[in-house]
């Protein structure tokens, strides 16, 4: 079987200055990836899993060629030789600025939901599904092939999203358009972090099918990799895997080689986090003070009608929320879940709406408006990660969420000592207090979604909205962002989530997969 990367006794790091000093030998200031060297190979047409936390992430861009090697020749990509045309690609669905939408980055101005509502389209970085996926506008040498386009559409059932402007497609429906995308290219090696993430379970089992059919077909050139957490369930399809950690690749072989070793992982995974969800909650008890809640109705909507384009996203509904529920709004990719959201925090452009008020304020009658509604909301989302500046550090970060509408943080005489000392406790419970100087964009994926969590709530927020906020961290952080919002008692939360471990204790759901027809199942959770 011909290799496709091989990694010889290599060693990796992200510092370019040493890459540059050729001769330096491995005692000068290395700052190594990982601890140990690593060996390591895919062969056409393996199917690999790559399991680990952070550091999986770390060894797909390895693989992908990112990094420096070290030596350069400890990492080869063999098949290069025999084929100039053989290509890597890593696809990764959270990563820095490119999560969602790839929205515009701003440090204010732009709303998180901007890109996908604003009114005019701007042709030249928008397209339709099938451009997209045949990266028409930007590669001008593809060539369209309309059947493998077709193809791609209905495996990945996108099937009549066709004609949609990309920025228009739901989370989940982007990201099998990216999987879509990717496939298409026909890469040598496919590296695709966190394949399910924020997909529901329906689309999860479309999107395996997929990739199971390109992994064992012989007619698609594709070998394939996938990043999963400790946690996640590994496909049938996949045949071999490796577990990394700080280490390197720390166990690798077939997958029956190594289930006992997973369930180990697993099992001193789980006890690791009883251990760590106690020692949140104590300080928990410690800094978040009782607060009785009243009652009272927060949010009401009577028979809130949306359509795009003429088609019904949102049909006559009548929902009410009220202080101290949490309510989990569920439902499959695409059924208006962030449309619904997007309403409350007025993202969405038909949010002046009399159907809809907050307190017993009515919209759209004058007596309220963007910055009033907003102070009473805290919200994370994967648009909001994706466009988020990197360049703050974690406090700045933070100290954002007293601010309505910007992402400059307040200067120092801005904040108030309660102020400050409140970020400091969050970040102490959170045990994230060694990264408060950090810049967002250096520190992990899943640190950062704890961060724009703890930025979320800083205000107090009476509505505090959760879109996907805990999906695709490791399981720490999900216990760590779980544990906060289970105690949290101000005001009501709404919190989407397609996978429950990834949500937190909630009261209440609503279930919008009829939401178009005007169907809605909401009930005790
Ligand atoms: N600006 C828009 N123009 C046209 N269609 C849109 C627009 N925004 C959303 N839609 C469509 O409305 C439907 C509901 O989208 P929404 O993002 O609310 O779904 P969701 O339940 O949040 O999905 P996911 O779980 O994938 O995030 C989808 O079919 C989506 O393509």
């Amino acid at each position: 079987m011909s290799e496709l990367v091989r990694l010889t006794q290599a060693r990796f790091t992200k510092d370019p200055i040493f890459h540059k000093l050729k001769h330096q030998t491995s005692k000068t200031n290395f700052k190594s990836i990982f601890t140990n060297p690593i060996n390591f190979s895919i062969s056409h047409k393996e199917t690999w899993a790559i399991i680990g936390n952070s550091q999986k992430t770390e060894f797909l861009k390895i693989l992908s060629g990112s990094e420096f090697a070290q030596p350069a020749t400890s990492r080869l990509y063999p098949a290069s030789r025999a084929n100039p045309q053989f290509s890597v690609e890593l696809l990764r669905f959270v990563n820095n600025g490119s999560w969602g939408h790839g929205a515009h980055d701003s440090s204010g101005g732009f709303t998180h939901l901007s890109s996908r509502y604003e009114f005019f389209k701007d042709l030249e970085v928008d397209e339709k599904v099938d451009k997209f996926i045949a990266d028409i506008n930007y590669n001008s040498n593809h060539v369209f092939n309309a059947e493998k386009v077709q193809r791609l559409i209905e495996g990945l059932n996108l099937k009549g999203l066709e004609d949609k402007f990309i920025t228009t497609l739901s989370n989940g429906q982007f990201r099998r358009a990216r999987i879509a995308k990717a496939l298409y290219r026909d890469a040598g090696l496919l590296l695709i972090d966190d394949p399910f993430l924020g997909l529901d379970p329906i689309a999860t089992e479309t999107v395996s099918k997929v990739l199971k059919e390109v992994a064992r077909s012989e007619s698609i050139p594709t070998t394939l990799g996938i990043g999963l957490r400790v946690q996640d369930t590994v496909p049938d399809w996949v045949e071999k895997v490796a577990i990394v950690d700080e280490s390197g690749v720390a166990f690798q072989g077939p997958k029956y080689t190594l289930e006992k070793k997973l369930k180990e992982l697993k099992d001193k995974h789980d006890e690791e986090q009883a251990l760590l969800e106690r020692r949140i909650n104590e300080k928990l008890q410690l800094h978040l003070p009782e607060t009785s809640n009243t009652g009272d109705k927060i949010i009401e909507m009577k028979g809130i009608d949306i359509k795009y384009r003429g088609v019904p996203a949102l049909k006559n509904l009548h929902w009410e929320v009220k202080d101290g529920e949490k309510w989990h709004v569920r439902g499959r990719n695409g059924s208006g879940k962030t449309t619904l959201l997007s309403l409350i925090t007025l993202d969405h452009p038909q949010s002046w709406n009399k159907k809809i008020s907050v307190y017993g304020v009515q919209r759209a009658t004058g007596k309220t408006n963007y910055f009033d509604t907003n102070k009473f909301i805290g919200f994370t989302s994967p648009e909001l990660h994706a466009i988020f500046p990197k360049k703050l550090t974690v406090f700045q970060t933070i100290s954002t969420g007293y601010i309505v509408g910007s992402y400059i943080p307040p200067s120092a005489d801005q904040l108030s000592s309660e102020q400050v000392e409140k970020i400091n406790n969050y970040l102490h419970i959170v045990e994230l207090d060694h990264l408060k100087d950090s810049k967002f964009g250096e520190i992990s994926v899943s640190n950062q979604k704890l961060v724009l969590l703890l930025r979320s709530l800083i205000n107090d927020p009476k509505i505090l909205i959760l879109d996907e906020s805990l999906s695709g961290m490791t399981d720490e952080d999900i216990l760590k962002g779980k544990s906060l919002i289970n105690q949290w008692n101000k005001g009501c939360v709404l919190v989407i989530g397609h996978v429950d471990h990834e949500v937190p204790k909630c009261d209440k759901y609503i279930l919008m997969n009829d939401a178009k027809d005007g169907i809605y199942d909401i009930g005790d959770a």
